[in-house]
């Protein structure tokens, strides 16, 4: 485990908490129907109310996670606050929000699976969508601003489901647009140092990275001026 992560939930997401909303079944259209089923997971019946803001050091790896850190404790930790917050979700919906790299995909799938959730990476829905294998791709074939208008149709389209975990894309907190639509929802910052994230990020290298492999520049200075922005 190389940082804690902080899970903050936006305020204005739990604002409604306590209102019940739509079906108990989340409805997936065939084009967002590839990812894992959900399977929901044997959770106590004495679920405790949560804070607005909640703080988990994850993670453990659950079937089918690879390169997940994880440890029992941690796992345990991440599955009582995910059984904090049954009560208060009402089906509502999950986005994972948060820098490249910050755990969104790891964090997300767990999630998912202790609440009996779906998951969804809105990057490989966009990439299904436009028929285009990688973000990378996306970006040098047609521009980032194509990107981000697939990103929030796709989105949009998640927001009018139930019972979904979305992992969204690192820069889809930047267009106004994305926010009425997870609103609908529950958003949680994932808040990882920059060291850290540097660190994740450089493991795996920026090649698939369109936003920081670029032919000059340090790659940790252009994260820290996504992070820090003047
Ligand atoms: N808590 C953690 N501690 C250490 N490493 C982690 C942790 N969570 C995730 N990682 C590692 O960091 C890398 C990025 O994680 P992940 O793909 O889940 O992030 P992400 O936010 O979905 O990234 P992206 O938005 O770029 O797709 C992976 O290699 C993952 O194994
Ligand atoms: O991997 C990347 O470089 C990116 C992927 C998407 O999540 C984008 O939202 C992000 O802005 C850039």
């Amino acid at each position: 485990m190389d940082a804690g992560v902080g899970l903050r939930a936006k305020p204005h997401a739990w604002a409604g908490l306590g209102h019940p909303r739509g079906s108990s079944t989340a409805r997936v259209p065939a084009r967002f129907a590839a990812e894992k089923p959900a399977r929901p997971l044997g959770l106590s019946s004495d679920s405790r109310s949560g804070g607005a803001k909640r703080k988990v050091s994850c993670c453990r790896k659950p079937a089918g996670i690879e390169k997940a850190y994880y440890s029992a404790d941690e796992a345990l930790i991440l599955k009582q606050k995910a059984e904090d917050v049954i009560p208060y979700l009402n089906e509502r919906c999950i986005y994972l929000v948060g820098m490249m790299g910050s755990g969104k995909t790891t964090v997300g799938k767990i999630l998912a699976e202790v609440l009996g959730y779906s998951f969804f990476d809105s990057d490989k829905l966009v990439e299904k969508a436009v028929g285009i294998s990688s973000v990378a791709e996306i970006f040098q074939l047609h521009s980032e601003a194509f990107f981000r208008d697939n990103e929030s149709e796709v989105l949009r389209d998640l927001s009018s489901m139930h019972r979904l975990v979305v992992a969204t894309g690192g820069g889809a907190v930047i267009r106004p647009i994305n926010w009425s639509y997870m609103r609908k929802g529950l958003t949680i910052w994932l808040d990882v140092p920059l060291d850290a994230l540097a660190r994740r990020i450089a493991k795996v290298g920026t090649a698939s990275r369109p936003l920081l492999h670029q032919e000059s520049g340090d790659p940790y200075a252009k994260v820290a001026a996504l992070v820090y922005p003047k």
